[in-house]
């Protein structure tokens, strides 16, 4: 079984898939992923500075993240462009460590994709777990993370589909709205009643 999990900008899905692997279940991470693919020497990092300048790199040619997310978060057209640029390459690795767990005869692979709804990759997955809080909570813990201002925060929270939009198209929600012991107690149910094997 391939499950899809999502949900919104700091909603929880790294933390219930971390629930997930300390239960043994592989996951592909899709931001772990986006990572590796803009490592140096990637052709997907030459193809980033071809289209926003050497400004993007830092002294020792690392990608600047800050800088490139400051750029993207508040520019859909920029947005775009990089999407454009990476999501192939994203997309092409994924699958490759899906199917590598596969052979290796996982029954079941998660796949973390913050952007499922949005870059419409419903058809990857079997079944889709979406994790949900309120608007608040979102703003207050993504604030929190990433040290960014109330402004900061929404233009992020903006780039995405309103996570009550994704709730429609998922198969269960976890609300990690409450304490971490609550989120799991949800897990545990939902994995319960998808009888999911490893
Ligand atoms: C712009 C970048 C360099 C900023 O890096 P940064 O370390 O600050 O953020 P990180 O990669 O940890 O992403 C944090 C979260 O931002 C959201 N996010 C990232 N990229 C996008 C995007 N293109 N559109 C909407 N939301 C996004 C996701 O919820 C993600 O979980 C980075 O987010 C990136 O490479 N984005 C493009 C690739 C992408 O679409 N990744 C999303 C998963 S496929
Ligand atoms: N139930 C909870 N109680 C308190 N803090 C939480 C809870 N769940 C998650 N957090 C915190 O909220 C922040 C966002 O959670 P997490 O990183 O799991 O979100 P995410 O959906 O993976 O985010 P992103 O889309 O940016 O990858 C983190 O700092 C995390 O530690």
């Amino acid at each position: 079984m391939i499950i899809g999990l999502t949900g919104s900008i700091a909603s929880g899905k790294s933390t219930v898939s971390s629930m997930l692997a300390d239960r043994g279940f592989p996951i592909v991470d899709a931001d772990l992923v986006a990572r590796k693919v803009v490592e140096k020497g990637e052709p997907t990092l030459q193809m980033i500075v071809e289209t926003f300048g050497e400004e993007v790199l830092l002294p020792d040619g690392k990608l600047d993240r800050p800088k490139l997310g400051t750029i993207i978060f508040n520019d859909p057209s920029k947005r775009k462009m990089l999407n454009d640029i990476m999501h192939p390459a994203i997309r092409a690795e994924m699958l490759r460590q899906r199917d590598e767990y596969l052979s290796n005869g996982a029954k079941t692979v998660i796949m973390d994709i913050p952007l499922l709804f949005e870059s419409r990759l419903q058809h990857y997955v079997e079944k889709i777990l979406v994790v949900s809080v309120t608007e608040e909570v979102q703003l207050k813990r993504l604030m929190q993370r990433n040290q960014l201002s109330e402004e900061e925060a929404l233009s992020r929270i903006r780039s995405q589909l309103p996570v009550s939009e994704k709730e429609k198209g998922a198969d269960a929600v976890i609300y990690n709205n409450g304490s971490l012991e609550e989120t799991e107690q949800q897990l545990e149910k939902i994995l319960a009643f998808w009888n999911i094997e490893k």
